[in-house]
């Protein structure tokens, strides 16, 4: 199984590890976490982001919480805090939904052990999920590259690889296990402005040697009209019942280019994202993250320290939607654990879910 280069998030005795996304790519660097705010500050902040690595770090957060006090009012404090930090990725919400079910009929006494018990136990199953949506994936690329004498070219936007999540990724995942058995593959690569996820995804996949070209968010139009594409894959932060999916803003524009032009485009997440709850797209929330993001940029200057640039001046309006939903209708398939199915069909895959 894919053995992520750092691990995204790692028990440390009554604390958590984390490498710390809010400097990447262009400096890495660890955290401790040790408090329930430190947790909700790492998430909100996006020191950890990527909705399957979100919940995890929140399982984590509700064990870390119940440490020295583990009554019901602690622990709804644990899960009120958290539910706050981030709208958009149900991820956080399923996995705060896991630890409460557990927990809640248990003891005082026994819930700090039983809450990283069962943090881990999500922090594992997710890098299953991952190994998992890897492989369904890779049937797709293998079927398209078939007679190709040209590696196969995938275009993705945000970061849904490695440092998304707790194993190999979910969108990367299948470019992963392409990459692991040989076929040939080279992945665009979208900036994915305000906050450049783009930039993590450029940077995991050249330090694990597969190829890629960076391009500018507006570039994606012009290569799907070239036929420069032949297969979109994106993560989501959370899949409705109807298949509708909610992905990084710039998602939506993708695969609208992608079905004007009769290329595939396809969802990857894993069970932990999709909301049975939420009937179609419209119900989802979309996460405002406010106008600094949009008026600024983070880089590395000459003397070679990371620093925020301001690239509008200051009383400058701007807007931030964080995310968009790509209807069912521009969906090709969406590559679960379990398989691919159609997006109107997910519950074929999980006729067992309550949710
Ligand atoms: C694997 S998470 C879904 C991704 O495709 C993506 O939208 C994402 O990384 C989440 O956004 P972020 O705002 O960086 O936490």
């Amino acid at each position: 199984m894919f053995t992520q280069p750092i691990p995204t998030i790692r028990r440390d005795g009554d604390a958590v590890v984390i490498l710390d996304q809010a400097l990447l790519p262009h400096a890495c660097e660890l955290r401790r976490l040790t408090t329930l705010e430190e947790v909700a500050t790492a998430i909100h902040s996006m020191q950890v982001r990527g909705a399957p690595l979100i919940g995890a770090t929140a399982a984590y957060g509700v064990a870390i919480a119940l440490a020295t006090d583990a009554s019901d009012a602690r622990l709804d404090h644990a899960l009120t805090t958290l539910a706050a930090t981030r709208p958009t990725a149900v991820n956080l919400h399923w996995a705060l939904g896991q630890m409460r079910e557990r927990l809640l009929p248990l003891a005082a006494t026994e819930r700090p052990a039983a809450a990283w018990r069962e943090a881990e136990a999500i922090h594992r199953d997710d890098a299953e999920m991952c190994a998992a949506i890897g492989r369904h994936g890779y049937a797709i690329l293998e079927r398209l590259a078939a007679g190709l004498d040209r590696p196969l070219r995938v275009m993705t936007h945000c970061n849904a690889g490695w440092l998304a999540t707790c194993g190999a990724g979910t969108a990367l995942a299948p470019v992963y296990e392409a990459q692991a058995r040989g076929l040939a593959i080279e992945v665009w690569v979208s900036e994915t402005r305000p906050r450049n996820q783009g930039l993590l995804t450029a940077w995991e996949l050249r330090e694990a040697g597969v190829p890629l070209r960076l391009i500018a968010d507006n570039a994606a139009g012009i290569l799907l009209a070239r036929g420069e594409v032949d297969v979109v894959i994106t993560g989501a932060d959370r899949v409705a019942a109807n298949g509708d999916a909610a992905n990084k803003v710039g998602t939506y524009l993708k695969a609208l280019a992608a079905r004007e032009h009769g290329v595939p485009f396809y969802i990857a997440a894993p069970f932990s994202t999709v909301d049975f709850g939420c009937a179609d797209g419209g119900a989802i929330p979309i996460e405002d993250r406010g106008p600094a993001e949009v008026c600024t940029v983070l880089g590395l200057d000459s003397d070679g320290a990371v620093k925020s640039l301001r690239l509008a001046p200051e009383s400058t309006a701007a807007a931030n939607p964080a995310f968009d939903v790509t209807p069912a209708r521009c969906i090709t398939g969406i590559i679960t654990e379990r398989g691919v199915c159609a997006p109107g069909r997910l519950r074929d895959l999980y006729p067992d879910a309550a949710r």
